[in-house]
């Protein structure tokens, strides 16, 4: 029998191989998330995540010029609040002076082309941990909505392009748009995280912020009363829907790694920008590997972002993307 059709001609050779290559990653599709905790010129490093740091005000914005100069044109900001700013409402995520709103604006400062997109959430503001005010044991979802308008217009005020609520209520897209509109930011853009599921795969993350739930009786012990359920596919469509037609720009999908599925999915329904969270958790696992050489670090590292480009997404936001930049920029 002869075999005419053979897909090995076109693997033939690195030349051929490259001309038939799908997709390709590039600098343009990296987000760098990053922690900031106040002080002055001071770093940490965080156990669970090699080579990421928490950093004072003044060695982020080091830290974005260089990101910049490598290609890397968003980041992702984070705040490790101390312990007796936080209370139940996370008043302190509005303080038009408080450390977010101070980042923002020195981030614009020294890197303007950087698009800076802070996360609008409460957990790190919470004395709970929660990404919601707690009214009789509960996340009250419409009374954090009020909460995240009020932190993203302050996000807005600071000078942020794009804001990033992570928190999981229902219309928190719609009110977020609504405070936007009102104070006159029309230029500032909702990235949502629109499919965000209840994953063990945050852990590093919530010790890098110390922001997991506490342990308490009063409250719920994890966030599934908001954020999805692993065993489900078709809700992730639905609340993708519900947050374009109240207005966002971009939307998230998070996991990365274990929920390309849903990528795939997404990208076939929308035609917007879709966004994907690489977590900490995916990011912890690929480190330990490597740092015990089952693994190649900086191949995996590439095919990793790669696929998740390949199953849909537009930019991927990633511990990874300084390295991974390095790499690209070869
Ligand atoms: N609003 C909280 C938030 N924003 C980003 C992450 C996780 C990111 C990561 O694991 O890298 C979390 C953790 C959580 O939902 O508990
Ligand atoms: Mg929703």
């Amino acid at each position: 029998m002869m075999i005419y059709s053979r897909n090995r001609r076109l693997r033939v050779s690195a030349a051929i191989r490259s001309l038939v290559q799908e997709t390709v990653l590039s600098t343009n599709d990296l987000v760098m998330p990053v922690f900031v905790m106040e002080g002055q010129n001071k770093q940490e490093a965080i156990a669970s995540m090699p080579g990421i740091f928490r950093r004072t005000l003044d060695l982020t914005v080091q830290e974005c010029r260089e990101l910049y100069s490598l290609g890397v044109k968003g980041v992702n900001l984070y705040m490790k609040v101390s312990e007796n700013l936080k209370d139940n409402t996370g008043k302190e995520s509005w303080n038009d002076s408080g450390l977010m709103q101070d980042t923002i604006k020195a981030i614009k400062d020294a890197v303007p082309g950087m698009v800076v997109m802070p996360d609008v959430a409460l957990d790190p503001y919470s004395i709970y941990g929660h990404d919601g005010i707690i009214t009789n044991g509960k996340v009250d979802n419409d009374a954090t909505n009020e909460a995240l308008t009020k932190m993203a217009v302050s996000h807005a005020k600071a000078g942020a392009d794009i804001v990033a609520p992570s928190d999981m209520m229902d219309g928190r897209v719609a009110a977020i748009r609504t405070g936007l509109e009102e104070s006159g930011f029309t230029d500032v853009g909702i990235l949502s995280y629109s499919a965000k599921y209840a994953s063990s795969f945050y852990g590093p993350f919530r010790s890098a912020l110390d922001s997991a739930p506490v342990d308490s009786q009063e409250i719920p012990q994890d966030k599934k009363t908001y954020q999805m359920d692993f065993h489900n596919s078709r809700e992730a469509i639905d609340e993708v829907l519900k947050d374009v037609a109240e207005g966002a720009d971009i939307i998230m999908i998070k996991p990365g790694m274990p929920y390309l599925d849903i990528v795939a999915k997404v990208r076939e329904t929308i035609d917007l920008p879709i966004a994907v969270y690489n977590v900490s958790g995916e990011y912890a696992m690929l480190k330990a590997a490597a740092q015990n050489g089952w693994l190649d670090n900086d191949k995996a590292v590439i095919e990793s972002l790669t696929c998740i480009k390949r199953a849909g997404a537009d930019m991927i936001f990633t511990y990874a993307a300084k390295e991974a930049a390095i790499l690209l920029n070869g």
